[in-house]
């Protein structure tokens, strides 16, 4: 495909996500409606759709539309290309650019639409990172590195590396966290590799690692994932300690691929179901990675920014404060509650845990701490509380 052709293929897709499908489905579809399409074309379309996404409100301003066309229009404007060189109908490329198309384009005006963060969310971004809620949202124009997390029962730091080169993805080690690697080459070979495949390095952001670094596990605890979703967390936890890990969610489904995961990462954990968590409790270490507006992960998952609403935010926290109370029930005497978001949002955060401790009793806060998602991690949040009574 020239390149042209795959901005059209780009206008395209963006077109039917803005129309209502979700990103995956649209790229899918489109793929398997062009079988011409190789490799290379499909990771340029994807990233240009990506791209995007991440900055829609900036792009559309500068493209003069919300539209397919618009986006992609802005984002040649921001990267200084001069679109009548790629809009011009060559090779299957845009159509050239109509004498309004020139005309109605602007530059982004509020802090909001100039970061790409919804209107009605940035005095909450910015009353929660303060100065650097600039940065903040800058790093989530971009995409994302690709971190790995090097299994600590299956392999170390250094031939893990040696490992991956051999198989054609070179890494460094990332400094947030002992036993995360960043990807500098090769990120798209990484599943095919036997080291994934063998369970040595699974795909997981330094931060999300970093999390689980500042748990207090050791040897032998009973320890729950409340929220384990597909498991990234209760797998992390299982290379630090030889723990009787249980994994739990609201929604089983979520957690249909762990015990496939769980095994290749040499890893025995037990799946509960909601009526079962009360015959199984009292665990040493609950941990609460709860579902979130996703805020310090908008890089990767950037249609969540714009389909968050203020009610969808106002529920989640909700959701957050239920789940704080059910899953503090189940710790044991002197046990560990952990709560974990990928927000960067206060009220997800660190007002959760403040209203926690105003309506418990019976808990210290130990730990908080605050990963922001421009040191080249994803932004993260946890918190980490002892239940003080030795009575329950
Ligand atoms: C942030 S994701 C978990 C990601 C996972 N821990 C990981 O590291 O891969 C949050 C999870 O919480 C689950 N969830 C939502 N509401 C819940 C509730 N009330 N109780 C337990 N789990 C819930 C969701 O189904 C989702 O899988």
């Amino acid at each position: 495909m020239t390149p042209g052709a795959r901005l059209q293929a780009a206008i395209e897709i963006l077109d039917q996500i803005l129309d209502g499908d979700a990103a995956e489905k649209a790229l899918t579809g489109w793929a398997r409606r062009s079988r011409f399409a190789g490799s290379k074309d499909r990771a340029a379309v994807r990233d240009h759709v990506f791209t995007s996404l991440r900055c829609l409100r900036s792009h559309a301003a500068l493209g003069g539309a919300s539209t397919g066309r618009g986006l992609i229009l802005g984002a040649l404007r921001e990267a200084g290309i001069d679109p009548d060189t790629l809009f011009n109908g060559v090779g299957y490329g845009p159509t050239e650019l109509s004498d309004d198309e020139g005309l109605i384009a602007r530059e982004p005006t509020s802090p909001a639409e100039r970061h790409d963060i919804p209107e009605w969310l940035w005095p909450h971004f910015e009353a929660s990172l303060g100065e650097a809620a600039e940065a903040a949202a800058g790093s989530l124009r971009h995409r994302a590195p690709v971190h790995l997390r090097v299994n600590a029962r299956r392999s170390n730091i250094e031939q893990a590396i040696e490992d991956l080169k051999e198989e054609g993805v070179t890494c460094s080690a990332h400094p947030a966290s002992e036993m995360a690697l960043e990807v500098k080459e090769g990120a798209r070979r990484i599943r095919n590799c036997d080291a994934y495949q063998t369970g040595v390095v699974e795909l997981q952001d330094a931060a999300s690692q970093a999390v689980v670094e500042i748990l207090p596990l050791t040897n032998g605890m009973r320890v729950l994932d409340y929220c384990a979703g597909g498991g990234g967390k209760s797998l992390a936890m299982a290379a630090r300690a030889s723990l009787s890990l249980f994994a739990h969610d609201k929604a089983p489904q979520r957690m249909e691929d762990l015990p496939l995961r769980a095994d290749r990462a040499g890893v025995d954990l037990t799946v509960l179901t909601t009526d079962t968590l009360d015959q199984t409790e009292p665990f040493d270490l609950v941990l609460c990675d709860a579902p979130c507006s996703g805020s310090g992960s908008w890089r990767r998952s950037p249609e969540g920014k714009w389909r968050l609403s203020s009610e969808q935010l106002a529920e989640l926290q909700d959701v957050q404060g239920e789940i704080l109370d059910k899953a503090s029930q189940l710790v044991a005497p002197n046990g560990v509650l952990a709560y974990v978001t990928c927000s960067v949002l206060d009220g997800e955060n660190t007002h959760q845990i403040q209203q926690f401790m105003e309506r418990s009793t019976g808990w210290k806060l130990e730990t908080e701490q605050a990963w922001p998602v421009q040191e080249g991690t994803d932004g993260f949040y946890a918190a980490v509380l002892t239940r003080t009574i030795t009575d329950c």
